[in-house]
């Protein structure tokens, strides 16, 4: 049976544990904060994986990202992340339902280091609407970088709009795209969550306005690159 983990969980295999080991690198401020979450937060296990967030932040440098839309802010972890990757006038839109755990346990940590912080926006309430308002206010085209990670019935939802919103050649990383593997058993797909997953990997798949590969990185990564 294979195995599908996040590195900070200890049930992970030594494949997975290697793996990481060779692949996170964070900085200080990411290390703080991700001690303070798994230590303190509520739901810690909703953290970002750190070999994902290193991945994508791989990929922000690489091809100089300046704009990053991150859908699921919780404590900060991978706003964070992206902050840090963006260059000085560089920015990462987090959005949230209700920043409370942001505030509580990101903002201690972030704010040490003023010009990371200074590039996080906050944009609070249901992300769908959020997002459909940079829409709406002409922002399509205009980022580089976009992360899934809030709730699992609106990942279509998110998808379709980060396509809009990203610019040709722009990333897309969804995280928990294997959901602890319950996408690959079909006796699981009724469940709510376990469905939207397995349906958005699916039209990702079948998607002509991306390229894209479904990765068994953190608790699953599908990475869709804009054509
Ligand atoms: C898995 S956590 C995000 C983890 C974070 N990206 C990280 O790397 O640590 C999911 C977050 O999505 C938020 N969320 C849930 N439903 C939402 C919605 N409809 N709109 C915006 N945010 C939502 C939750 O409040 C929660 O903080």
């Amino acid at each position: 049976m294979s195995v599908v983990a996040k590195s900070y969980q200890k049930s992970a295999d030594p494949v997975i544990a290697y793996t990481s080991e060779h692949t996170t690198v964070q900085s200080p401020l990411q290390v703080e904060l991700q001690k303070e979450t798994l230590s303190k937060a509520p739901f810690a296990g909703a953290l970002g994986a750190p070999e994902v967030l290193t991945f994508g932040q791989n990929f922000i440098r690489a091809f100089g990202g300046k704009r990053a839309l991150d859908i699921g802010t919780f404590t900060g972890a991978s706003a964070l992340t992206w902050a840090l990757a963006v260059p000085d006038d560089g920015e990462v839109f987090t959005f949230d339902i209700d920043h409370t755990n942001y505030r509580k346990f990101g903002v201690p940590v972030i704010s040490k280091c003023e010009k990371t912080f200074k590039k996080i926006k906050l944009v609070e309430g249901p992300a769908v609407e959020s997002l459909d308002k940079l829409i709406a206010d002409g922002q399509a085209g205009t980022f580089d970088f976009a992360f899934i990670d809030a709730d699992k019935t609106n990942y279509s939802n998110y998808y379709d709009k980060c396509v809009t919103l990203l610019r040709k050649g722009g990333v897309i990383f969804v995280d928990n795209s294997l959901w602890q593997g319950a996408v690959c058993n079909p006796d699981r797909r009724g469940e709510e969550s376990t469905k939207a997953i397995h349906e958005m990997n699916d039209k990702i798949y079948k998607d002509d306005r991306t390229y894209s590969a479904l990765l068994n990185l953190g608790d699953g990564t599908h990475v869709a690159f804009k054509k």
